[in-house]
């Protein structure tokens, strides 16, 4: 056993180290050339077939060395061997080429890894075989580090850019240049996945997937990105709805160039008075960040997450009095802008755009009693 895990750790180590050296030299962002992604391509073959092997001895030894009809966690372990080895063969033998679908590999063996790692938990704790166990979990568990990007990315639903650190354990240390992008079904954020390739143009894709989510003149998340945020964050959550005040006449008397200086200065503001108060109230443990974004015109929404409707009214009285005390300075001229505030705070079983329509209904109730005020809905 002792030199079948040796020869097997020798033999990884070799493909992985020799992985880690083709990629080394690859530009971090558009990926290998041609002949690199042909060499990874057979590094990658040989690895799997090689991992494919390891896993299928640890299968039979599972079935030898364990009493038989044992269920449990036994079972795990093998339903999570038969979708890992599913992968495996799927990455290696179907794809004569890197190109995206191939990338999509990290994911097809997230799913197996987390039905392995669960294994693994099981087993410290109940088997004597565990270390049985363990001689075939190990290379899954050296490709853990492959989703190690996925949790941010699972957590925001926007895509990323980052080094994938694959070999954990063998010592070799090796950062492919990967997008990871948020899988989205009927709206709703379900996984995430790792695409890398050289076929893939990486800074394109984080563009296109960036202009999905974000407001081109103010940089804040746009009004779908709002809306998908809306359905992950946990409650309590307030909403704010924050309007500029004659908008129409800035635009009038200095030129749209200028009202989009506007926007973006008050942009600014939302962005530094919220996340300032994200610092002095850390928001829950596994909770959300507060959000802002651009809701349309010359409206913005904040979701300020774990926030109650007394501390709300707090936060956008401070939105409220930093837009007034702030001048935007354009070339030659200056320009006062003041903003007015609805606010309501999600109730139980509340829809979150029910909420929105009473924030807007406070909204209209700021600009009615004379704008630059808070207004908080009933
Ligand atoms: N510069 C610029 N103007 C925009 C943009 N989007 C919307 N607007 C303008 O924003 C103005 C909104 O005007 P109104 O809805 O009448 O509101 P207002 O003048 O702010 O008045 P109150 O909200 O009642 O205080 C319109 O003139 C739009 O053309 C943008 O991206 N850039």
């Amino acid at each position: 056993m002792k030199y079948l895990r040796r020869t097997f750790v020798g033999a990884v180590g070799q493909a992985w180290r020799g992985l880690a050296a083709e990629l080394a030299p690859a530009d971090p962002v558009s990926g290998f050339s041609q002949w690199r992604a042909g060499q990874l391509l057979r590094r990658v073959r040989l690895l799997a077939v090689l991992l494919a092997g390891v896993v299928a001895g640890g299968v039979v030894l599972d079935w030898l060395l364990l009493p038989s009809g044992i269920a449990g966690w036994t079972a795990v372990l093998r339903v999570g061997t038969a979708g890992l080895l599913l992968a495996i063969a799927r990455a290696a033998y179907r794809h004569e080429g890197l190109h995206t679908a191939h990338g999509l590999l990290g994911a097809a063996i997230g799913v197996p890894l987390v039905v392995h790692v669960i294994g693994v938990a099981l087993a410290l704790g109940v088997a004597p075989t565990a270390t049985v166990q363990l001689i075939y979990l190990l290379p899954p568990l050296a490709v853990l580090a492959v989703i190690s990007p996925f949790p941010v990315t699972l957590r925001e639903g926007l895509a990323l850019q980052a080094p994938i650190h694959l070999a954990l354990w063998i010592g070799a240390g090796l950062a492919a240049p990967a997008l990871v992008v948020p899988v989205s079904l009927a709206g709703l954020l379900v996984g995430a996945a790792a695409l890398w390739s050289q076929h893939v143009q990486l800074r394109t894709l984080l563009h296109y997937t960036r202009a999905l989510s974000v407001d081109p003149l103010t940089q804040l998340a746009n009004r779908r990105q709002i809306d998908r945020q809306l359905q992950q964050t946990q409650r309590p959550l307030s909403v704010l709805l924050i309007d500029i005040d004659y908008f129409k006449s800035i635009n009038d008397t200095h030129g749209h160039a200028v009202g989009d200086e506007v926007l973006q200065h008050v942009a600014d503001v939302l962005r530094t008075v919220v996340r300032h108060t994200d610092a002095v109230h850390p928001y829950s443990a596994g909770g959300c960040p507060h959000e802002v974004g651009r809701w349309g015109g010359e409206e913005f929404i904040v979701i300020a997450a774990d926030t109650s409707l007394p501390g709300a009214c707090a936060m956008a009285e401070r939105l409220r009095e930093t837009v007034e005390r702030t001048l935007v300075a354009s070339e030659a001229i200056t320009v006062s802008v003041t903003v007015s505030i609805g606010v309501a705070e999600c109730a139980p079983d509340e829809e979150a755009q029910a909420t929105i329509c009473r924030a807007d209904a406070a909204l209209y109730q700021a600009k009615d009693s004379g704008r630059n005020r808070v207004e908080a809905a009933a």
